[in-house]
């Protein structure tokens, strides 16, 4: 599918973009993967892994956005490859209760450094949010490279992982029995196993997102972690339920023997049941000749330390933010969560690009919400004017990027407030807690 499409408002002279799903034997498509290699810093790109990469991005459904500035000087990078990028692809996110929606994912934003601080992003993204709100997307979602630049899009930090170290000296005990079996896992076959496993894992776990077809490359060797090359030294492991159905996989590598204590990353673990989970860090946690593990992409509200013998063998070493939301249709995305309280509340979202903003009632019981639009005029100054039929609901305002925040329930209301993030009655962040923080913590360990 070719989509052209001229997206030039708010860009400067000289420069004009353009909007298209990723072709084989395009030098147009390769020409927009050098330029987001030159954007993060990365190696150029080789010719021999070009139809694989494109055939990704296809398998990912991503529409490539470029920007080309074709005044540029002799002996500049050849003015065919663009000097910004932003890709977008829609995926599932889940929004509690095992409910899945559509998510806008924006990905790949690079601009030139000659051309950084004129505004670029700035009209990439508006123009594109506004295109996805129009085209009936909620959500818009992204995981950024730096925590400063997406705040003032209405993007809110929504879930964090956290990076863990253990201390495996000796073998790892755990407080409970086995449950269902291990196998070191046949990496060629695996491929084919994780896009189900992540599925079921999706499935059940409030804040993880679809995922791209790279995590299935690189759980199975086939690519490596910084390249398209398969990577030698990854091996997998992959936990059967008690009837024999593959429920969990990990994907792990040592760091060699140099490293002191010798160390096994754990590149990635999908479960999509607690024994998985379990049985999964148990057999990591026994392997011979291994003193520590590492892995970069645990849950904050891990399991864990609480299934060992030994919960001091298990050391959170940081904390990152993950995904982040940008609500796009306030009453859409209200409607589409699931909630574990019951309770009402009048909301008023400020926006400063005026796509999210408005008034609702957020009335919630039995597990859903109904957003109903709050007439003008019926709260000022924070309150619910009497004689309405919102009077004796508790009212609150938020910020866009605080409800991208408090969306999934990854923080809670009065820490928002105490960031200034929202404004409200303590009777009001009480409703907002109980509504949006009282379910599981959510997880995504995804990034894309
Ligand atoms: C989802 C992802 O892909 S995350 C990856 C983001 N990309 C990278 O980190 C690659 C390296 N960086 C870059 O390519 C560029 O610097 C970008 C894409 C981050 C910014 O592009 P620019 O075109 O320079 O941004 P633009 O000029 O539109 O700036 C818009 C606003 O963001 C601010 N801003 C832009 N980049 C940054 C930053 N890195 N840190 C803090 N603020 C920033 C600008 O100051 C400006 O603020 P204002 O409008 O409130 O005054």
């Amino acid at each position: 599918m070719k989509q052209d499409a001229a997206v030039a408002s708010g860009l400067s002279s000289g420069l004009r973009t353009t909007s298209f799903a990723p072709e084989n034997d395009d030098a147009r498509t390769a020409n927009w993967l050098e330029a987001v290699n030159l954007g993060f810093h990365e190696q150029r790109g080789d010719p021999k892994h070009l139809p694989a990469e494109v055939d990704a991005c296809q398998r990912d459904g991503r529409i490539l956005t470029a920007v080309y500035d074709d005044t540029a000087p002799d002996s500049a990078l050849d003015p065919a490859v663009p000097v910004a990028t932003y890709a977008t692809m829609v995926n599932s996110l889940n929004v509690g209760g095992g409910r899945l929606l559509p998510a806008h994912l924006v990905t790949a934003v690079t601009v030139r450094p000659t051309h950084r601080r004129r505004g670029i992003l700035r009209s990439m993204i508006t123009s594109d949010l506004q295109r996805a709100k129009e085209a009936g997307l909620a959500l818009a979602g992204l995981t950024a490279s730096e925590a400063t630049i997406y705040g003032r899009f209405g993007f809110g930090a929504a879930t964090s992982t956290a990076e863990i170290r253990l201390d495996t000296r000796g073998g790892l005990g755990f407080t409970s029995g086995t449950t269902g079996s291990m196998a070191v896992a046949d990496s060629a076959k695996l491929r084919f196993l994780a896009p189900d496993i992540y599925r079921a894992h999706l499935e059940r776990t409030n804040g993880a997102v679809g995922r791209q077809h790279r995590y299935w490359m690189r759980a199975s060797a086939a690519w490596s972690e910084e390249s398209f090359e398969p990577d030698k030294a990854l091996r997998g492991v992959l936990h059967y339920n008690a009837k024999g159905v593959p429920d969990g996989y990990a994907a792990y590598k040592s760091l060699g023997w140099r490293t002191e204590p010798h160390t096994v990353k754990v590149t990635d673990l999908v479960a999509a049941s607690d024994d998985a989970y379990r049985e999964l860090w148990r057999y990591l946690g026994s392997m011979d000749l291994v003193d520590r593990l590492t892995f970069d992409a645990a849950p904050v509200a891990d399991p864990l330390p609480w299934m060992l013998a030994d919960r001091r063998r298990y050391q959170v070493t940081s904390v990152d933010d993950v995904l982040w939301l940008r609500i796009l249709d306030t009453r859409a995305a209200l409607e589409a969560r699931h909630y574990t309280g019951a309770g009402s509340v009048v909301l008023t979202v400020r926006d400063p690009l005026g796509m999210a903003d408005g008034v609702w009632q957020l009335d919630v019981e039995g597990g859903s919400g109904s957003a109903r639009p709050v007439e003008a005029g019926a709260v000022q100054d924070g309150t619910v004017h009497e004689g309405t039929m919102h009077e004796g609901t508790v009212a609150a305002e938020i910020d866009v990027a605080a409800l991208g925040s408090l969306y999934l329930g990854g923080v809670s209301a009065p820490t928002l407030a105490a960031a200034g993030g929202i404004r409200g009655s303590q009777a009001a962040l009480e409703v907002l807690d109980a509504l949006f923080t009282a379910g599981p913590a959510p997880y995504c360990s995804t990034h894309f």
